[in-house]
C-alpha cells in the first residue's frame, strides 16, 4: 500500500526531458498532463517534446555511443548490474508513479519494477556472449571470421499498458551489447518509465548512454525519422506499427515490432478444467484486460463449455475491483484511458445486440467510488460468433468471450482466423493433441495448460499483424547487432 507521504511526494510535479543525464524543460517551454485513470485528476505534468529536443537527445546518444560501445562487455555488465541494484531500492517511488498513472494496482506495479531489473540482469550476463564464430576457408592462406558490432542509436518506443517492462524489455539488450538509447515513452503512462531511466542513470549508467523524450506520437515520428537512429524496437498498436515502417522505408533501418493481438485459447475436453478457468481469468482480466497477450476468446469443447463458464465466472467474481494506490493489493484497478473503457463497453454492447449471453460483468461496478475512475467488471459472455467486434479486434479489456466447438479442427480454424498472431493457449492431457494444435496454430507463442508467456529465456515474436523482431531470450540479442564479416589474405 502506498501511505500518503509517498503519494504526495510523486505527485503535484514538473518533469523535464532527460538528456545526457539532465533533466530540462523541452526547448518550447510546452508541457502535458497525465491524469489518474482512478480520479481523473492529474498527477503531473511532463516537458513535451519538440524535433529540436529529439534531435539533441540523439546527438547525445552518438557521443556516449563511442565510449559506451568500446567498452568490454564485462566492464558493461557490472555497470548495468550496478544500476539495476540501485533502481531496486526506488521500486517503491517508480512503482507508485506507475500506479498512479497506469491503475496497476501498487503491488503489481512495484512487481513491474523489479521483474524489469531481473530481466535487463539477464541481459547484462549476455554482454560477455556477444560472441563470432570462424570459418573455414577455401585456401590455407585465406581467413574468415564473423563478428557482431552494435547497432548504434536506438529508439525505443513504448506504449502505456506495462510501461516499465515492455521498456525493460528494449534496453536491456540495447544496454548490453553497448548501443545507446532515445526512449519515446507513452504520452499516457511518461512518469514511471522515467524515473525508471532516470534511476539506471544514477545507478551509474553514464549520462547519454540513455535518454528520454516525452510527448505525442509526432514525438515518436521524429525519433523515427532521424538518420542517426539506426534502429527503432516498438511496441504499440498494429496502426502505429504501420506507420513506423511505412516512415522507415526511405532509410532501411533496422526494426523490430511488437503490436496487437487477438489471442484464442482452446479447452479441449480431456482438460482439467479448473487450472483452465484459472489461467483464463488470469490472462483475461489481469491488468484489466490490457495486455497483448491476454486470453481474447475461449473455444471450449462443447462437452465441458458450461462448466467452464461457470468456472471463469466464479473466478471473475472474486476479483477485488479498487483504486490500487490506496488498495495497493487489490486484483484490479481502473482502465487507464478513457477511450479504452469506451472501446470495452462498445464491444460488449455489440456483442450482446448480436445475440451474445452475458453470464457476469457488463457494467461498472457497483458504488459511488466506481463512478469516477474508469472501473469496469470483469466480463464473461457466450453465444458469440464472428460477426461480433469482441472475437476479431483487439479488446484490449477485461472480456472474455467463449464459443464452442465439437472437433478440434473447427476449435483450430476457428482460432487462426484472425489477422492477428501473438499468443495462443490449449488446455489438454493428451501429447498427440499437444503436437497436433501447438504446430497448426497460427502464433509466435502457444501455452499449453499454462499461462507464462514470457520468460526471459525464450524468444517472442508476433506472426501476422501482431509484427516482427525478437524480444526476449538472447534471439533479442541480435535485434541490436550488425553482423561483420571479415576475409583477410595473407
Ligand atoms: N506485442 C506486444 O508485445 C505488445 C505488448 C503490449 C502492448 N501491445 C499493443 O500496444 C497497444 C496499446 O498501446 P498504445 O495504445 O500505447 O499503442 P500506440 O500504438 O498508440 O502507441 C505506442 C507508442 O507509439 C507512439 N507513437 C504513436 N504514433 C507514432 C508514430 N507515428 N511514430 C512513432 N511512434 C508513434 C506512441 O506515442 C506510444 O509511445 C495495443 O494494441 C497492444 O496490443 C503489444
Ligand atoms: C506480455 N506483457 C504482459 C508483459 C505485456 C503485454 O502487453
Amino acid at each position: 500500500m502506498m501511505n500518503s507521504a509517498l503519494i504526495e511526494s510523486l505527485t503535484g510535479k514538473d518533469w523535464g526531458l532527460l538528456i545526457k543525464g539532465q533533466s530540462k524543460a523541452s526547448s518550447d517551454q510546452s508541457w502535458h498532463t497525465v491524469f489518474s485513470p482512478a480520479t481523473g485528476k492529474p498527477i503531473a505534468r511532463v516537458a513535451a517534446a519538440t524535433p529540436k529536443d529529439v534531435d539533441e537527445a540523439v546527438q547525445h546518444a552518438k557521443t556516449a555511443f563511442t565510449s559506451w560501445s568500446a567498452l568490454p562487455g564485462a566492464e558493461r555488465e557490472k555497470i548495468i548490474r550496478k544500476a539495476t541494484a540501485h533502481v531496486r531500492t526506488q521500486a517503491d517511488h517508480i512503482g507508485g508513479l506507475m500506479a498512479l498513472e497506469q491503475g496497476k494496482p501498487f503491488a503489481q506495479s512495484r512487481g513491474e519494477v523489479t521483474s524489469s531489473c531481473d530481466l535487463i540482469d539477464y541481459y547484462a550476463a549476455e554482454a560477455v556472449r556477444v560472441e563470432g564464430y570462424v570459418n573455414s576457408t577455401e585456401k590455407n592462406n585465406l581467413y574468415s571470421w564473423v563478428i557482431y558490432q552494435p547497432v548504434g542509436v536506438c529508439g525505443l518506443i513504448t506504449p502505456w499498458n506495462y510501461p516499465v517492462s515492455l521498456l525493460s524489455w528494449k534496453l536491456g539488450p540495447a544496454l548490453a551489447t553497448g548501443c545507446t538509447v532515445v526512449v519515446k515513452p507513452t504520452e499516457v503512462t511518461p512518469l514511471s518509465p522515467l524515473a525508471f531511466c532516470q534511476a539506471l542513470i544514477e545507478g551509474g549508467i553514464p549520462a547519454g548512454v540513455i535518454n528520454v523524450v516525452m510527448g505525442s506520437g509526432a514525438v515518436g515520428a521524429a525519433l523515427v525519422e532521424h538518420p542517426a537512429v539506426a534502429k527503432v524496437a516498438m511496441t504499440g498498436s498494429t496502426h502505429t506499427g504501420k506507420k513506423i515502417m511505412a516512415a522507415v522505408a526511405g532509410q532501411l533501418k533496422k526494426v523490430s515490432l511488437e503490436l496487437g493481438g487477438h489471442c484464442p485459447a482452446i479447452v479441449c475436453a480431456d482438460a482439467d478444467i479448473d487450472n483452465a478457468a484459472e489461467i483464463i481469468a488470469y490472462k483475461g482480466f489481469r491488468n484489466m484486460g490490457q495486455s497483448c497477450s491476454s486470453v481474447n476468446r475461449v473455444y471450449a469443447h462443447a462437452s465441458i463449455h458450461d462448466e467452464l463458464i461457470e468456472k471463469i465466472c466464479a473466478k471473475a467474481e472474486k476479483m477485488s475491483i479498487g483504486d490500487g494506490v490506496i488498495e495497493g493489493n487489490c486484483d484490479l484497478g481502473p482502465m487507464t484511458t478513457a477511450e479504452t473503457l469506451q472501446k470495452v463497453e462498445r464491444h460488449v454492447a455489440d456483442a450482446l445486440a448480436k445475440g451474445a449471453q452475458l453470464h457476469t460483468g457488463g457494467a461498472k461496478p457497483a458504488g459511488d467510488q466506481y463512478q469516477t475512475g474508469h472501473y469496469y467488471t470483469p466480463t464473461v459472455l457466450s453465444k458469440v460468433n464472428r460477426d461480433m467486434l469482441v472475437m476479431y479486434e483487439e479488446t484490449f479489456g477485461p472480456v472474455v468471450p467463449v464459443d464452442s466447438f465439437d472437433h478440434i479442427n473447427e476449435a483450430i480454424h476457428k482460432a487462426n482466423d484472425s489477422t492477428f498472431g501473438l499468443c495462443a493457449y490449449l488446455f489438454t492431457r493428451d501429447f498427440a493433441t499437444t503436437m497436433q494444435v501447438s504446430q497448426a496454430l497460427e502464433s509466435g507463442t502457444v501455452c499449453v495448460n499454462n499461462g507464462a508467456v514470457n520468460t526471459a529465456y525464450a524468444p517472442y515474436e508476433g506472426w501476422k499483424d501482431s509484427g516482427f523482431g525478437f524480444e526476449l531470450s538472447r534471439k533479442a540479442i541480435f535485434e541490436y547487432l550488425k553482423t561483420k564479416h571479415v576475409k583477410v589474405g595473407f
